[in-house]
């Protein structure tokens, strides 16, 4: 299993002060920049893109950056996101007219590749691209906005992917997204995640300290 990693979701960030806002979260144990990357067609949202990344990258941000993209059609957007700096790209396999050959994009572009799966869509694609995906993110919400609440039945789900990545014998994240907290990343974490993006729960509260140092001591109790 992967070290735990907690990535705050950038999207409750406040982007006038982004740089700042992940200089401030990363100086507060943070693993990883989870990066929402929105279309307004794939999901009802609009965010932010490549040009972000990448003056993140300039800014002088070196953690990884975890892209996320809910967007449709994906492929022509994969490339931006490489030049841009993105260390980790995942997407929607309803996003894809080709799921493998997007996740070899990716890889050839020297990035880890993942896929997405919405609170109601099957794992079964996983099946014949096992040994091309280095992450799997499941949405714990349906995908679009931060500050909703957890869908429970993600937890039997997670266990599901657990089963496949430990039968795969790959080293491959597996990321929960959506309506994570201090009360139930525990839980979270005893289901199988090991990276956990938390938006609203980290940047809606004054010390971000704080936050990350109570989930870690809740992650302490399930791996010591
Ligand atoms: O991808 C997302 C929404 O589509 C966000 O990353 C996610 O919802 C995180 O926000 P919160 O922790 O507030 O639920």
């Amino acid at each position: 299993m992967q070290p735990f990693a907690i990535a705050p979701s950038i999207l409750s960030a406040d982007f006038a002060r982004l740089g700042e806002e992940v200089d401030k979260v990363l100086a507060a144990g943070a693993d990883i920049v989870h990066f929402d990357v929105m279309d307004n067609h794939y999901v009802p949202n609009l965010t932010i893109g490549p040009m972000v990344c990448s003056a993140l990258r300039k800014y002088g941000i070196t953690a990884p950056i975890d892209a996320h993209l809910m967007v449709k059609p994906v492929d022509r957007i994969i490339g931006d996101f490489i030049e841009a700096g993105a260390s980790y790209i995942t997407f929607h396999p309803e996003a894809s007219e080709h799921i493998d050959r997007s996740l070899q994009l990716i890889r050839d572009g020297g990035c880890k590749a993942g896929l997405v799966f919405n609170p109601a869509t099957p794992l079964e694609v996983l099946k014949y691209v096992m040994d091309k995906v280095d992450m799997i993110l499941l949405m714990s919400v349906n995908p679009g906005f931060g500050g909703q609440k957890f869908i429970p039945a993600t937890l039997d789900k997670l266990r599901e992917a657990r089963a496949l990545i430990d039968a795969s014998g790959r080293e491959i994240r597996l990321e929960i997204d959506g309506g994570v907290n201090v009360q139930n990343i525990r839980a979270i974490a005893e289901a199988g995640a090991d990276t956990f993006v938390a938006g609203s729960a980290i940047f809606n509260q004054p010390d971000y300290q704080a936050v990350i140092d109570a989930m870690r001591g809740e992650l302490a109790q399930v791996r010591a």
